[in-house]
């Protein structure tokens, strides 16, 4: 992960006020919203807004842009406009790899995202993470919910098996995964929770959807000092115990094998990664 996802904030590309908000707020990426964000009567007029606001400066903020459907009136231009000029491309609904096909024959040199948020979707998640363009997938969980007509739960019992077919999907090819919105943008411990339970299961992120969310995705998919602690201290006792012949450091009662330091190595840039972005 050159870069670090903790906090994405969906931003309608209607609202011009939230765009010009954004290239102050602490979000690690932002993505521009064409599709459900807008309304139908707005998708033309919101397309060049946007365009005119990607001249702005984000800082190192990664700048993603959610086409509408290429089924739609208005994919195909939104995917041409945006051909250049953001840092990625989101398509919505991607069921397949040929969904892929199709915006990577009108995107030709910018990275593709996946909106993970149907049920045939799922099912195709590891043929989709294996895309050859595609550097990320978004879980579209309220889109997900309605297609299985599941029901809202604190547990996420009913998202479990989608969430876990695409996290799968996503580490198995690289690619960075981000777990989808929680709606209730003023429940701070509803969101804290949804966020310790995506952290736990591996996402690299959440997608947000109002700016008083953000503090909280960044603390829950950050690395605390405790672990950047623990990263440095394994790292050191591996190398003390490798400099003494052995396959094996004992640190704090518990084993330390490569594969821990490499998983220490990994926290490490992450935490590297983050202090460059808040600069
Ligand atoms: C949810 C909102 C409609 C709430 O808006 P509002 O009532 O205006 O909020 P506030 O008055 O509290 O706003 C305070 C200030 O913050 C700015 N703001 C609000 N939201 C954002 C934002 N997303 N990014 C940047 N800035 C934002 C306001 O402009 C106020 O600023 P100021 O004037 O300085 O006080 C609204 O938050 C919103 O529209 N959120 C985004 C909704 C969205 O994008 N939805 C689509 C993506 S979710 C989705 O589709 C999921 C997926 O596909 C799935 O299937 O699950
Ligand atoms: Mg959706």
């Amino acid at each position: 992960m050159a870069r670090p996802y903790r906090s994405v904030l969906y931003i309608p590309a209607a609202n011009a006020r939230a765009m010009e908000k954004a290239q102050g707020l602490p979000a690690d990426a932002i993505i521009f919203d064409l599709e459900d964000a807008v309304a139908p009567s707005e998708k033309a007029a919101a397309r060049d807004q946007l365009g005119a606001a990607l001249q702005n400066d984000y800082g190192g903020r990664a700048r993603i842009v959610r086409i509408n459907g290429l089924d739609t009136e208005w994919g195909s231009d939104d995917a041409r406009a945006f051909a250049t000029g953001a840092d990625a491309v989101l398509v919505p609904k991607v069921n397949s790899p040929e969904d892929l096909d199709r915006a990577a024959a009108l995107v030709p040199d910018t990275p593709l995202w996946a909106m993970m948020e149907t049920a045939a979707g799922m099912l195709n998640a590891a043929a989709i993470a294996a895309h050859p363009r595609l550097q990320g997938m978004v879980m579209g969980t309220n889109d997900l919910a309605k297609e299985i007509n599941s029901r809202t739960r604190a547990d996420r019992l009913p998202m479990q098996t989608g969430l876990g077919l695409c996290l799968l999907a996503a580490k198995a090819h690289g690619k960075v995964i981000v777990d989808g919105v929680f709606n209730a943008f003023r429940d701070e411990d509803g969101l804290r929770g949804e966020c310790e339970q995506g952290r736990d299961m591996g996402f690299d992120g959440k997608t947000l959807i109002h700016p008083a969310q953000l503090a909280i995705a960044n603390e829950c998919f950050g690395p605390t000092e405790a672990e950047i602690d623990l990263a440095r201290r394994q790292i050191d006792a591996f190398e003390a115990a490798t400099a003494q012949g052995k396959g094996v450091a004992v640190l704090d009662g518990k084993i330390v094998e490569n594969l821990h330091v490499e998983t220490a190595k990994k926290l490490l840039d992450q935490a590297r990664a983050i202090a460059d972005l808040s600069g």
